[in-house]
């Protein structure tokens, strides 16, 4: 599992490497430089230039370091020192004259030439350490970078893209944009959330010398990457001699008339995820129509009409005799008691819980209700329903991802799913995992039903939360990345996940 490191961190792992395994700052550089040099010398056409801009902190130095190496190998390399050459990190200087026994002395950004098609751009102005947004002549050296960009050239980003805030992912104005970011020793946030992801075009993270271990040094907050190999390794083995008992049965509370589709795809998706068996129940009204969707299907009907409430909780306890796992949501009539009623029927039974779309819009009304819970509960609201469960704006939810869900997370002692690029999987512990997979194709109606189906599915076969909330999302969002292949982001409807959840089990069961 990939560790995700903020700038304080990363300090702490140098540090850490320091001390530890006496790693001397000066080779962590050399190392970073290296493959800074190696991963522009990649992007690079015959003939190309490679121009490379350098900050005034140790980023600058990773720039020098590349710039060194490349000339090394014969490339033709401009360099230039961005800002007040008095600042720079002892490091840095040091390096600043092994650049200049290679025979080659930065220049005046003013006077570089200009770039265009073939050619590469380091961008080593900011990394961790980027404190304001960028102005004056750093402002210039980032237009400029655009300018070349748009002209042809390729740019590569040493650790971080200027400008990118590295433990937000929030970019400043101006804010370099580019093809390649190379991570030095971890992952940062920058990396792997919003907006900032899609500004690091694409992430080669390199090893410098800071070791694994360096991390134990670390404080504060606990964030990670899901890896594919830690999604597939959760899922059960289907042995030979099992049978429909073995895999867990889900029951599915979703669906009203109109939103029948909504109880099918969560049913559906749960059958699709290996679950032995998946009842739905939902009112009479609309049980047929939910049933006439697939003939795995079976049901039962809520007697009564109207909103979900109190009336309804005696029929819900008995539908849930014998299963493994709740999903409750989807499509749901909700009322004033809706809420009050997901509280009585949490506090009576001991199974995995999953609660999405209007039941998080029914406890939102008083998020009490989840404490009285006696087993495991997943939350899985999209930005627009955490925006209720916290009482705050789509935009504030959005702008604080990590925290919102973290918090969440832990004073009600449950996992929360925070969908939207880049999910987040907040576990009640205090870890935070990132997910990697899914794509813009999979915002339309009904993908967020599909995923609820695969956690109950994943819950019901017996894996714990938060693992299966996290296994489940990164499946997820690989059926969405390998059916946007055959439909395109534009054709891609959340059925299609269903279908490429079976070539994700395929690949995992090989
Ligand atoms: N950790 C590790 O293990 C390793 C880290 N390594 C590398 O070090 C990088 C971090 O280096 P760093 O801490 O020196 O910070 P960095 O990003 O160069 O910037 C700081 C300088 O910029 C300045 N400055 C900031 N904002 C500004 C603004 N808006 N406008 C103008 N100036 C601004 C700031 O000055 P001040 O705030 O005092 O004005 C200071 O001079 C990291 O990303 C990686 O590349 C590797 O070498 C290998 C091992
Ligand atoms: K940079």
């Amino acid at each position: 599992m990939q560790r995700v490191l903020t700038a304080v961190q990363m300090r702490e792992a140098e540090k850490a490497a320091q001390e530890q395994h006496g790693m001397p700052s000066g080779l962590l550089m050399e190392n970073a430089g290296r493959a800074l040099a190696e991963a522009a010398r990649s992007l690079a056409g015959p003939g190309g230039r490679f121009t490379v801009l350098c900050g005034p902190g140790n980023n600058g130095g990773d720039g020098l370091v590349a710039a060194r190496f490349l000339l090394e190998g014969g490339a033709r390399v401009v360099v230039s020192l961005v800002g007040d050459t008095g600042k720079l990190t002892p490091e840095a200087k040091r390096n600043l004259q092994a650049l200049e026994g290679f025979g080659e002395s930065p220049r005046a950004f003013e006077v570089l030439p200009e770039a265009g098609p073939g050619d590469v751009v380091v961008d080593a102005l900011f990394g961790t350490g980027l404190k304001r947004a960028p102005e004056g002549v750093f402002a210039d050296a980032i237009g400029t970078v655009a300018r070349w960009r748009r002209a042809g050239a390729k740019v590569v980003a040493a650790d971080v893209p200027s400008g990118l805030q590295s433990d937000t992912a929030e970019p400043f104005t101006p804010c370099v944009e580019a093809d390649v970011t190379v991570a030095f020793g971890f992952v940062k946030p920058a990396h792997e959330l919003e907006p900032g992801a899609s500004l690091c075009g694409d992430v080669r993270r390199v090893d410098i010398g800071l070791g694994g271990e360096s991390t134990r040094a670390v404080s504060g907050a606990e964030l990670f990457r899901v890896e594919e190999k830690d999604a597939r390794d959760a899922l059960p083995k289907r042995r030979a001699d099992s049978h429909k008992g073995t895999y867990g049965h889900v029951l599915v509370v979703a669906g009203s008339p109109g939103k029948t589709g909504a109880a099918a795809m969560v049913a559906l998706a749960a059958l699709r995820s290996g679950a032995g068996l998946v009842t739905v129940a939902t009112r009479a009204e609309a049980l047929p129509w939910v049933m006439a969707h697939s003939p795995e299907i079976m049901g039962v009907a809520l007697p009564g009409e109207g909103p979900l409430g109190k009336g309804d909780l005696e029929a819900l306890k008995a539908a849930l005799e014998g299963k493994d796992a709740l999903v409750m949501g989807p499509g749901i009539p909700r009322g004033p008691e809706t809420g009050a009623l997901i509280g009585d029927l949490l506090a009576s039974m001991e199974v995995p819980a999953v609660l999405d779309a209007d039941a998080l819009n029914a406890v939102a009304e008083d998020l009490k209700v989840l404490r009285q819970a006696k087993g495991p509960v997943l939350l899985t609201p999209h930005p627009g329903e955490m925006a209720r469960l916290w009482g705050r704006t789509t935009k504030d939810v959005q702008a604080h991802r990590v925290g919102v869900a973290l918090n969440m997370a832990t004073s009600l002692n449950v996992t929360v799913v925070l969908k939207g690029s880049r999910t987040l999987i907040a576990e009640a512990g205090g870890r935070v995992y990132i997910n990697p997979t899914g794509n813009a194709g999979m915002a339309t109606g009904g993908t967020g039903d599909v995923l609820s189906g695969v956690c109950g599915a994943l819950l019901a076969q017996g894996i714990p939360l938060p693992r299966a909330a996290r296994t489940a999302v990164y499946a997820h969002g690989l059926a969405g990345d390998l059916m946007a292949q055959q439909r395109g982001l534009m054709g891609l409807i959340a059925t299609d996940l269903l279908v490429g959840l079976g070539h994700v089990w395929t690949r995992w069961e090989r």
